[in-house]
């Protein structure tokens, strides 16, 4: 079993992230994990502050001359803006004094509609939301989509899986139908402004990204990814929390902003009939197959051999520019939301978070499938496992 854990806070000195559970031989240097992290901070939409921060990644266990030693991995992110808020983030108590002399330090009293501001001040007891968003932020994601690297360089080494992603819309500009980047399009796809592989379309999506940032306003889309290469049987029927589809769901949804997911042609299925819905099966020379792909490579909570297909709805930023109408906790009183700085849209960053959360799934279920304490082990199992399938 898979166990990974994340902690930190958007404007703390650094985010901390532990994976527990894969195998040792894992090749992953400092220097992947940074690509990773650049690959997050791709995309037209962004906000100031992913150009002047930098992610200062190191890993302090679990990996040894490049390959991970079967203990759990420990990364650190570094916020390089951490300076700036030592006072308001300090761990330790601050002289009140000091506290009233910095603006940066004021309660933030004007809960954001659509961030987690309101309910998490009226849950954890605070008039400040500046606790509640800092840890709501998804700044996070740049500890998930360390770890994401690790599991995704564990699938390739392993099992010789591929996990891609691409942004299929940006608020009303949709790619066409069944464009999807191949197993090794990954650095093409990051190539375009938004991460989408059609041009035209990509273009209307940058567009549309100008015209709100001119209107003061935000956008959300929907991402997707897909992994190649893997084998049939990863998940199970037999119980619902071990269900691939609802383990993917879940990790999906767990990224801030996403609010919903669909596997394959996901509600676009419920409009056809049940003739135009499946994926016929047919035998090749090469073994059995489907001849369509409309499940996304997921039957019963399994893989079934096809390329896994899966995407996550991300809702619009919910910091504003043109401000939402809020109250002032403090006096009750109607006022403009909290609105400093923010990203216009930043789905191109969420396709590649999202990557990750698929990456360390399907790591999950590949060690629970082929067990090993081994990169060779779980190798050599996945091998002894598809030679002797009674179905090739
Ligand atoms: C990559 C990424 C970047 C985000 N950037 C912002 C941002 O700049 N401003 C903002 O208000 N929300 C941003 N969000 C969304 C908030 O984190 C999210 O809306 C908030 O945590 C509330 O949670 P919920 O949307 O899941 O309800 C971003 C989300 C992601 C995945
Ligand atoms: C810092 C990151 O994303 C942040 C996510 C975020 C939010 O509310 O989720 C709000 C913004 O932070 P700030 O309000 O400080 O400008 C984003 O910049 C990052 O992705 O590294």
């Amino acid at each position: 079993m898979l166990r990974w854990l994340t902690a930190g806070e958007s404007h703390g000195p650094e985010l901390v992230a532990i994976l527990e559970g894969l195998p040792a031989g894992v090749g992953v240097t400092t220097a992947d994990i940074d690509e990773a992290l650049r690959r997050r901070r791709l995309g037209y939409g962004r906000g100031a502050r992913m150009k002047f921060e930098r992610d200062e990644v190191s890993i302090v266990g679990g990996v040894r001359h490049g390959r991970t030693q079967g203990g759990p991995v420990a990364v650190r992110v570094g916020n390089t803006e951490w300076p700036k808020w030592e006072t308001v983030m300090s761990p330790d108590p601050v002289d009140p004094e000091v506290l009233a002399s910095q603006a940066r330090n004021a309660p933030l009293s004007r809960p954001r509609p659509g961030h987690a501001d309101l309910s998490g001040m009226q849950k954890y007891g605070f008039d400040d939301a500046r606790p509640i968003l800092d840890r709501a932020s998804a700044r996070e994601t740049a500890a998930r989509v360390a770890l994401g690297e690790v599991a995704r360089r564990f699938l390739h080494q392993a099992l010789g899986v591929s996990v891609v992603s691409h942004v299929v819309s940006i608020g009303t500009a949709e790619a066409p139908d069944g464009v999807v980047p191949g197993p090794g399009d990954l650095a093409a796809v990051d190539e375009d402004p938004v991460r989408c592989v059609d041009p035209d379309a990509s273009r209307r999506m940058v567009e549309e990204i100008d015209a709100a940032r001119k209107d003061g306003d935000t956008l959300g889309g929907v991402v997707e990814v897909l992994a190649y290469g893997l084998p049939p049987g990863l998940g199970s029927y037999v119980h619902w929390d071990r269900r691939l589809d609802s383990r993917l769901a879940a990790a999906l949804m767990g990224i801030q902003a996403i609010k919903g997911v669909a596997v394959g042609d996901g509600f676009e299925t419920t409009r056809r009939r049940g003739s135009a819905a499946h994926d016929e099966i047919e035998n090749t020379p090469e073994g059995v197959r489907r001849i369509t792909n409309r499940a996304g490579g997921v039957e019963g909570g399994m893989t079934n051999g096809e390329p896994l297909r899966v995407r996550a709805a991300m809702k619009p930023i919910s910091t504003v520019p043109r401000a939402l109408s809020t109250i002032d906790v403090l006096t009750g009183e109607p006022a403009k939301a909290i609105n400093q700085r923010s990203d216009v849209c930043a789905v191109p960053a969420a396709a590649v978070v999202a990557e990750a959360m698929v990456s360390l799934v399907l790591a999950d279920a590949a060690v629970e499938k082929f067990g090993g304490d081994s990169v060779e082990e779980v190798a050599r199992n996945l091998s002894g496992y598809l030679s002797s399938l009674v179905i090739k």
